[in-house]
């Protein structure tokens, strides 16, 4: 679904890409993984096209989608969220995740005007279908109130409702467990098994290597914008290569010992 092929970014003298190639596979999450800076979210951005990489190439199904637009690659069944959530603000709950489903619902410029019989329908199906992505996400309450006045770990929710509600065939999600408290984090980890199941390719960034190691099929690893690590959790946990870059080659062995438990992930071994 997802191949990304020696992708190379630089900013003035930094290359926060540096050759980085991977692939994510339908019914599959791979989850990218690396110290502060190693290129990560610009790899997402990237492939969504709010980046135009200065080098190598986004195939999307297939398709080359190098270079193109954000809705361009939209357009093709690509949905992200962010490390902080991008939400309509001032709108309510209900219509940040209808807002979703304009990405299919075909409706013109006259059918809204005129609130022809299509349009009726459309809206109602798209008011519908956000109820059932709420209700997937697990998000109980006021779903009329203001997105804005949720509590953070919910506002996220809300976001994956969104980017569920285009019907994605391939989905990028940010760091989702930032800022979550622990009963949150179970219920994330819930979640992300779920959207798995509906057949998506997810690409999952996130630093809480507990989540990581239980919930990915395969993981990479970014190191300075390139791959140094690529495999199932069990392999990559156990990659020397993957330990030093979390500390550099210079840490004495207590502190690797201690990264090697943060790299394992409390409680999954
Ligand atoms: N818009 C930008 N302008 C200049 N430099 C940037 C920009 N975006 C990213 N960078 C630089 O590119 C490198 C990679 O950053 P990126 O945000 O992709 O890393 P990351 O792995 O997602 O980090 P984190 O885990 O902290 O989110 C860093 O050196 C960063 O400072």
């Amino acid at each position: 679904m997802l191949r990304v092929e020696d992708l190379r970014l630089s900013f003035g003298g930094v290359r926060a890409l540096d050759g980085l190639g991977f692939e994510a596979a339908p019914g599959e999450i791979v989850s990218l993984i690396g110290p502060n800076g190693a290129g990560k979210t610009s790899a997402f951005n990237c492939v969504t096209g709010f980046y135009r990489p200065t080098g190598g190439r986004v195939l999307v199904d297939g398709t080359d989608v190098t270079g193109r637009r954000p809705s361009a690659i939209a357009a093709l069944g690509v949905s992200r969220t962010f490390q902080s959530p991008r939400l309509f603000r001032e709108l309510s709950v209900l219509d940040n995740v209808r807002s979703g489903t304009h990405l299919w619902l075909r409706q013109n410029v006259f059918d809204a005007l005129l609130h022809t019989p299509r349009f009726k329908r459309g809206e109602r199906e798209a008011t519908d279908e956000a109820h059932r992505w709420l209700d997937f996400v697990g998000l109980r309450g006021d779903r009329a109130g203001l997105v804005r006045q949720l509590p953070y770990g919910e506002q996220r929710r809300v976001e994956i409702a969104r980017a569920l509600a285009r019907r994605p065939r391939l989905l990028l999600l940010d760091e989702p467990a930032a800022g979550l408290n622990h009963g949150e984090k179970a219920e994330l980890l819930d979640l992300l098994r779920r959207i798995r199941d509906l057949g998506a390719a997810v690409a999952l960034i996130e630093h809480d290597m507990g989540l990581v190691m239980e919930v990915s099929q395969r993981v990479v690893v970014l190191n300075f914008g390139r791959g140094i690590a690529d495999g199932p959790p069990g392999a990559v946990r156990r990659d020397p290569a993957v330990i030093e870059a979390y500390l550099g080659r210079d840490a004495d062995e207590a502190e690797l010992a201690a990264a090697r438990e943060e790299v394992r992930g409390a409680g999954t071994d």
